[in-house]
């Protein structure tokens, strides 16, 4: 059994549900080859360090509490470590593990910009640690199922996918400073929800075994801005154009925070039918694929069959976890599920959609270092 000793860096909400999902038995949801134990929880604050480890971890005394990142980076009974901060500061947090020679499981989205990124990669390499973006929603049991019906070709070549995720979070009722609306927190909803309608754009159009990972030949996108200066509500179009070597699709995403979200919040349209990945699509319950009747005549009768995940304890935070377990057991730098170059595409096109929608961000702001 390979046990993976986590350090966590950070107390806020996505550390919290992280914490809860890695401290339950594998076991529970079928997973028999690797373990987690947390070793260390760092905060700015040495006292939410310790009420985090009594609320999320049933106050394990094993766990040392700090107040200070920079004692997790250096704690030698840290194997890899969670960072759950806010988005600018992801970068310069992962750096800092980075070169203690920790492994990194880094928050969605990974940095704040592709040029960021480009460096973090180029030190996990120096380094020779692992790192991967927690792009939990591509290690969830369904995803798994939903890419393998996709793959298989029984469906026919998708064409068209379209995906929202939307929520009002009452954009004015939060101070300014909010992560979720303030410019030095990098924040709107294109940083923050956008990175799940591209999941499953990456992992059903980019990642398709026909498409011979062609990147998108075209990336347009348009925003609404709210007062702060961030993006409301944005969406953004894929182009993946015919090419010999790959076949024609367009992948059409949104994201708000001043709306609800639809449901489904997925529809793919294929040659021969049709999927609908049913809300929340960070971590959906359940699918359906439409396909026409028998006869194959455009007017036959539609077919339904519906998919539904595996019961298993917890929010699904864990499957990525596991995945960085195994890779590290198997000496691996990256995951080929959630692999460097799909970050990279993720930031490419959140920069090009910046550009075109003219969310700049504030001077320094993905240069920091510290
Ligand atoms: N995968 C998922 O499902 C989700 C991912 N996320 C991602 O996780 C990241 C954090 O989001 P969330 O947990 O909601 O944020 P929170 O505000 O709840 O938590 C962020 C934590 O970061 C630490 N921190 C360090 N510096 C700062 C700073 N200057 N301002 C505020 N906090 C700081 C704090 O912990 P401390 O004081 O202990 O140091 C704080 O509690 C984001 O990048 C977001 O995109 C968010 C929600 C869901
Ligand atoms: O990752 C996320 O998923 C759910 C949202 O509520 C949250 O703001 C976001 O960061």
């Amino acid at each position: 059994m390979f046990v993976l000793r986590w350090g966590v860096i950070s107390t806020g909400h996505i550390a919290a549900k992280f914490v809860r999902d890695i401290v339950l038995d594998p076991k529970t949801r079928n997973v028999h080859d690797v373990e987690h134990a947390v070793t260390a929880v760092g905060s700015r604050s040495v006292a939410n360090a310790r009420e985090f480890i009594r609320e999320c971890a049933g106050g394990d005394p094993s766990i040392k509490a700090y107040g200070s990142y920079d004692e997790v980076f250096n704690d030698p009974n840290v194997d890899a470590v969670y960072i759950g901060t806010p988005h600018p500061l992801h970068y310069p947090n992962a750096l800092a593990a980075i070169k203690a020679k920790k492994h990194v499981l880094c928050e969605k989205p990974i940095t704040i910009s592709e040029n960021r990124l480009k460096s973090l990669i180029a030190a996990s390499k120096a380094h020779e640690v692992f790192l991967m973006e927690a792009m939990w929603t591509r290690f969830l049991p369904l995803s798994l199922e939903i890419k393998k019906i996709v793959d298989s070709g029984e469906l026919g070549l998708p064409c068209i996918l379209q995906a929202d995720l939307s929520w009002d979070c009452n954009v004015k009722s939060l101070p300014s400073d909010h992560r979720l609306i303030s410019p030095n927190h990098a924040g709107g909803p294109l940083l923050d929800l956008g990175p799940y309608p591209l999941v499953w754009a990456i992992m059903i159009l980019f990642e398709h075994p026909q498409n011979n990972a062609m990147p998108p030949s075209s990336i347009v996108g348009s925003m609404v801005k709210t007062y702060t200066g961030v993006d409301n509500t944005t969406s953004f179009v894929l182009n993946f154009e015919n090419s010999p070597n790959a076949f024609a699709a367009q992948a059409q995403l949104s994201c708000s925070q001043t709306a609800g979200t639809i449901d489904p919040g997925v529809i793919v349209r294929f040659e021969k039918g049709v999927m609908k990945i049913f809300a929340p699509i960070y971590c959906p319950q359940s699918c359906t694929i439409e396909r026409l009747g028998p006869t194959g005549e455009p007017d036959a009768e539609l077919i339904t069959t519906t998919i539904k995940s595996v019961d298993f304890e917890g929010g699904g935070w864990h499957f990525q976890a596991d995945e960085v377990a195994r890779c590290i057991r198997d000496g691996k730098l990256e995951s080929g599920l959630w692999s460097h170059e799909k970050s990279l595409l993720e930031m490419r096109v959140f920069d090009e959609v910046r550009r075109q929608g003219g969310y700049v961000f504030p001077p320094g702001l993905d240069k920091r270092s510290d």
